[in-house]
């Protein structure tokens, strides 16, 4: 048997196909790859993992993925993807152009949900004066939303107000681990790069590494916003067709606070809020002046999702 040497602690901090980048505690960065299925590994896992024995070049074994606090992920009919382990929150950056598509988001914040999650939603772009008023108003239920934590949305100006923007932001983020997601073109790049300057250039170098060279970028990627290594951001691609087939039917309303608030009023223990009667979030559908009431849009989301997660399981 072949001398191996000592197991090492290390944190992800960057995935590529079966390769990733292991952070030491003490900031130093190396190549690995998982020893066997097992040890498949996402950004935000913390890890051991080993040196190769002399003579079997520079790339470690991660030989063991350590216990998760959560993981963050979707999955459609055939496939899951897992964006990142061990979260204190996600935040969701939306704009006020290109025009925010509410499903995805509420899919978004579902997967938040049922991860236990924290999500928190920005807009951005409100120098663009009509389109983010409109953006602001979709996003009412959303301001709006109950349970037991209200989601909140910052509003942001990333391109004309960074430093009052770094601020907010940070009042949000400070100590925390923190994933965002966002469609393309909302700004997320100009978040990064306002949050963690030279971020670019260190994806570039991390992406090169992972890849041997060819330029690939969009992987997920997990930056130290500052010094002391306490508060970071993960860049993760992968807003779009956000599936929830991890979800059963029954499972959503408790993912969707503002329903979830209602279900508890409903005669049937085991309503689905669909047609039964005597059900709260049927009665406060109709109620949707008050503030607590559910949007249109929401519950519409809601049955769509359900008709869709009943579909054939896999
Ligand atoms: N008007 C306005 N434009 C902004 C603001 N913030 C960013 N932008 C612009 O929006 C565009 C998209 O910004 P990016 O940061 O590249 O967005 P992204 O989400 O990373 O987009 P992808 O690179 O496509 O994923 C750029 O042209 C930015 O200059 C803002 O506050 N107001
Ligand atoms: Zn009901």
């Amino acid at each position: 048997m072949t001398e191996r040497s000592a197991l090492m602690e290390g944190l992800v901090v960057a995935g590529h196909g079966r390769h990733c980048m292991v952070e030491t505690p003490d900031g130093q960065r190396r190549i690995c790859h998982p020893r066997g299925k097992k040890s498949q590994a996402v950004v935000g896992d913390h890890v051991l993992w080993q040196s190769p024995p002399p003579g079997q070049g520079e790339e470690g074994t991660i030989e063991k993925v350590l216990e998760r606090r959560n993981l963050f992920y979707r999955q459609d009919e055939i496939r899951t993807k897992s964006f990142a382990a061990n979260l204190d929150q996600i935040l969701i950056l939306i704009a006020a152009e290109p025009v925010f598509s509410e499903s995805q988001l509420a899919r978004a914040l579902i997967a938040a949900e049922a991860a236990g999650i924290q999500p928190l939603i920005a807009l951005n772009k409100s120098d663009l004066v009509e389109p983010f008023a409109r953006a602001w108003e979709r996003l009412l239920p959303y301001r709006h939303m109950g349970g037991g934590h209200h989601y909140g949305v910052l509003p942001l100006s990333l391109s004309l107000s960074a430093e009052v923007d770094r601020t907010l932001l940070m009042q949000h983020l400070q100590g925390k681990t923190t994933l965002v997601l966002g469609p393309s073109g909302s700004g997320k790049s100009t978040l990064i790069n306002l949050l963690v300057p030279g971020a670019s250039v260190l994806t570039g170098e991390i992406s090169q590494a992972l890849n041997s060279g060819k330029h690939t970028t969009t992987s997920t990627t997990w930056y130290w916003v500052d010094g002391a290594r306490t508060t970071a951001l993960i860049d993760s691609p992968g807003f779009q067709e956000f599936g929830l087939q991890h979800i059963a039917p029954m499972q959503l309303a408790s993912c969707m606070p503002d329903i979830a608030a209602h279900a508890t009023d409903c005669k049937f223990y085991n309503c689905t809020h669909l047609h039964e009667p005597g059900c709260g979030v049927l009665s406060a559908l109709e109620n949707t002046l008050t503030a607590d009431g559910i949007s249109a849009s929401r519950y519409k989301i809601y049955s769509d999702l359900f008709a869709e997660l009943s579909h054939t399981r896999y």
